[in-house]
């Protein structure tokens, strides 16, 4: 297991008592503001010390309360990125990266220097200072100075929250490759749906300090209700894709999933390249029948697994697509006319313009 938190913490009026585990490769802490998520960041850093509980990380208690046991936080190896960098501003993107190296007895380190430096892309940023940075820059530099004081899990608390979208859509990438290169497990704080849709690979969802869900991000994205009240309008599946076609004159990219094809605007990616692609519950319809004569280019066969029950007016139908799990939401009044149940074959329909650019993230992606 690579994290195992079990805490109850007051901070003021604020209880926190929150119990997950993750073997996440990044794991998000999802949640509105004031639900925890920094909290629990300082208590597995070691910034807080919880009142009652424990925390392990990769195996290695770092905090058991009932054992006295609270390992200080210069000896935990653990990263730390805020979402304002927060680099050295009289020392040059080098020496700050160096920085990191200092804390790691020599015997210690295994990151190299050089890797890190190409796994992020700043290899011509090395003689300027900070002063000089795009915010993204900034951040791909702090990321390289707490990996490279080789952490044994690095924690991510909003670090592209004051980036706008164009410099997001670029360090998204250096993140994806991060998580699937660099071997350290992530902790990621984040407020946006579509950024964990794009990055984790499990989810923590915590409201007024407790945990109200965890697991893998498929598995909780799918569900609408567990993002009440944050993110209904944006719950949805995640299927992994890969790049089949692409077809130039109409400036279209063909997808195959287990579901079947999917067209999507024009992707840059070269064909054969993996992908993660986020279906909306809100963008998708159901049909009885396979539909004629309309715009949609994407049609989905697939069985109902379940049905939410709910008092609601709209309701998510989970459905099994050729071994992918989509999920549609669709009115109770839909669900009754069209008398759904689990079990009955169904068409998904989805435009194509219901895939977000945003969301479309190489899962294995190529050098930026
Ligand atoms: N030092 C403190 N003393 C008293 N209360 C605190 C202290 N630090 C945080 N809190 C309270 O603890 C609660 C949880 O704060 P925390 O920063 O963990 O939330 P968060 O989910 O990270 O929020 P945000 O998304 O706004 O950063 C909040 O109600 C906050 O006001």
């Amino acid at each position: 297991m690579i994290l195992d938190v079990d805490i109850r913490h007051e901070q003021g009026e604020f209880v926190l008592d929150a119990r997950f585990r993750s073997d996440g490769k990044l794991t998000a802490l999802f949640g509105p503001s004031g639900s925890g998520k920094t909290t629990i960041v300082n208590a597995i850093g070691g910034l807080v010390r919880p009142d009652q509980g424990r925390v392990t990380v990769q195996g290695q208690v770092l905090v058991d309360t009932a054992k006295n046991i609270f390992v200080p936080k210069h000896r935990r190896r653990i990263g730390y990125v805020f979402q304002e960098g927060r680099l050295f501003p009289h020392l040059t993107v080098r020496q700050n990266l160096l920085f990191g190296r200092w804390f790691t007895p020599r015997q210690q380190r295994r990151t190299s220097f050089d890797g890190v430096v190409d796994l992020l892309g700043i290899g011509h940023l090395l003689g300027r200072r900070p002063s000089t940075l795009s915010g993204g820059e900034k951040q791909r530099t702090a990321i390289g100075r707490a990996l490279l004081a080789d952490p044994r899990l690095l924690l991510m608390d909003e670090p592209l929250a004051s980036l706008d979208e164009a410099r997001k859509a670029e360090i998204y990438p250096y993140i994806e490759r991060l998580r699937d290169e660099a071997g350290v497990p992530i902790v990621l704080v984040s407020h946006s749906v579509a950024e964990i849709a794009r990055l984790a690979t499990s989810v923590v969802v915590l409201a007024e300090g407790r945990v109200t869900a965890s697991g893998p991000a498929s598995e909780i994205l799918r569900h609408s209700h567990l993002f009440v009240p944050m993110g209904l309008a944006e719950a949805g599946a995640l299927i992994d894709a890969r790049v089949l076609r692409h077809d130039d004159p109409f400036a279209l990219t063909v997808l195959q999933a287990r579901a079947g094809t999917l067209t999507v605007p024009r992707l840059n990616h070269p064909v054969g390249t993996a992908l993660r692609v986020r279906l909306r519950a809100r963008d998708i319809m159901l049909s009885l029948h396979k539909p004629a004569g309309m715009s949609a280019l994407n049609v989905l066969p697939g069985r109902i697994s379940s049905i939410e029950d709910s008092e609601e007016a709209s309701v998510d139908v989970q459905l099994d697509c050729g071994g992918d799990g989509l999920v549609a939401r669709v009115t109770r009044k839909s669900v009754a006319e069209l008398g759904l149940r689990p079990g009955m074959l169904v068409h998904a329909i989805i435009k194509s313009i219901a895939f977000d650019p945003e969301v479309l993230g190489a899962v294995n992606p190529s050098r930026p």
